[in-house]
């Protein structure tokens, strides 16, 4: 039994007060887990583009003051009345879609989105409509039922993956959000097939992974799409055979892609979070048998549209979140499969921060200078 059990514990955690501020550096009180819920003690934290997305005011669901954060990885230190699954010392990884095995969702083998506490989470509080956060008394929401940019932070029990303790936390976090995703769009989502030919429309972390996914798989071409050229570099290390920027040409994209590669693509990924590029996208596919994954987040009011004939002519567009993994059981398996050297991670790392430089890992996500930024405690 830890000493902190059953106590209140204030810790360190990035505040987003209001939206389009930098985050504060701030001592907040964690309250106990109630019955079903499990208090952790988060050691790292990536920093994903839908963190920069909520907290630009994008997101309709975000709600502050909050406490953002959901690629983590920690250490239990305590759990809630009726809580077996997990026990204080384990080590997890929290996650955004939880897996309850109870709803319609999981137990459909046709999705991840799993339903169980989705409208809490969705208005930032635990299950029971209460918030475990305060700052100065002040209540703070919860964030993608995660809140990692906390020291301790409280979430369902549903929405924790126990995982092999062997693990480096610092690395192991990314498979809170990024990388499952990416890697699972392309496996799971679209089925890339050995042969098939790939383009992926952003060479962040998500993008990245979505060629590593379709190496995997065993793709013929994977051609990594990005305004950024100095993405084209790393992007070589996880499976991208050539690149386009779209600056470098007049004429839409998707006219060079079909032009380029006899009729276009097998599958492309757009994982930048563009209604632009995800007609680009779309209409980048072969036509008879092209598919398009979304994977980027619009923010509501954006809207997609393409000529409905691009679809009756054989192509098809989804869209996924977290890769189609069914959580709780996936994510454990994929950091076995780190461990196992099948998937990478350290490569995605790029940066190495203390907390306390949480800001910092914002900017250089906006200026383009990294893939993903670790924030250890
Ligand atoms: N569906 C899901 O479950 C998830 C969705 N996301 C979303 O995926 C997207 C990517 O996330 P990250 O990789 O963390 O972002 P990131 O910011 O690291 O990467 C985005 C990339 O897109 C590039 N880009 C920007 N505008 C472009 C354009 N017009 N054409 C081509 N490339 C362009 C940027 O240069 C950058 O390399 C975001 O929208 C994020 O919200 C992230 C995780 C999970
Ligand atoms: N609140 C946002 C939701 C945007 C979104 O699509 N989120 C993804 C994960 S993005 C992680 O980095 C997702 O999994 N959605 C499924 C869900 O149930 O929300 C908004 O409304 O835009
Ligand atoms: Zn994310
Ligand atoms: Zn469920």
């Amino acid at each position: 039994m830890s000493s902190t059990e059953g106590k209140v514990i204030k810790c360190r955690a990035a505040v987003a007060w209001e939206e389009k501020k930098p985050l504060s550096l701030e001592t907040i009180e964690v309250a106990p887990p109630k019955a079903g819920e499990v208090r952790i003690k988060i050691l790292s934290t990536g920093v994903c583009h839908t963190d920069a997305y909520t907290l630009d005011g994008l997101d309709p669901e975000g709600i502050f003051p909050c406490v953002l954060g959901h690629e983590g990885g920690g250490i239990v230190e305590s759990v809630g009345e009726g809580v077996t699954s997990v026990k204080p010392g384990d080590h997890v990884v929290p996650l955004y879609i939880p897996q309850c095995n109870e709803c319609k969702f999981c137990k459909s083998p046709k999705t991840n989105l799993c339903g169980k506490i989705r409208t809490t989470q969705g208005k930032g509080v635990m299950p029971d409509g209460t918030t475990r956060f305060t700052c100065n008394g002040k209540p703070l929401y919860h964030f993608m039922g995660c809140s990692t940019f906390s020291e301790y932070t409280v979430v369902a029990e549903i929405s924790v993956a126990k995982i092999n303790d062997k693990a480096a936390l610092d690395r192991v976090c990314l498979l809170g959000c990024g990388v499952p995703t990416g890697y699972g769009a392309a496996l799971n989502t679209a089925k890339v097939e050995p042969g098939s030919n790939c383009a992926i429309w952003g060479l962040g972390a998500v993008g990245l992974a979505v060629a590593m996914g379709c190496r995997a798989a065993g793709a013929g071409r994977v051609v990594g799409i990005d305004i950024n050229k100095d993405k084209f570099e790393i992007a070589k290390k996880f499976g991208c055979t050539e690149f386009i920027n779209p600056k470098e040409f007049e004429k839409p994209i998707q006219e060079v892609i079909v032009e380029k590669y006899d009729g276009g693509m097998d599958y492309t990924f757009e994982c930048v979070g563009n209604i632009a590029t995800m007609r680009a996208a779309l209409e980048s596919c072969h036509k008879g048998w092209g598919t398009s994954v979304i994977v980027g987040v619009a923010g509501s009011g954006q809207e997609i549209s393409t000529r409905p004939f691009q679809l009756v002519t054989g192509r098809v567009w989804k869209g996924t979140a977290f890769g189609g993994y069914k959580s709780r059981d996936s994510v454990p398996k994929l950091v076995d499969d780190y461990l196992n050297k099948k998937i990478m991670l350290d490569e995605f790392v790029t940066h190495s921060l203390v907390f306390e430089k949480i800001n910092e890992a914002f900017d250089l996500l906006h200026a383009g200078k990294s893939i993903r930024t670790i924030l250890n405690y």
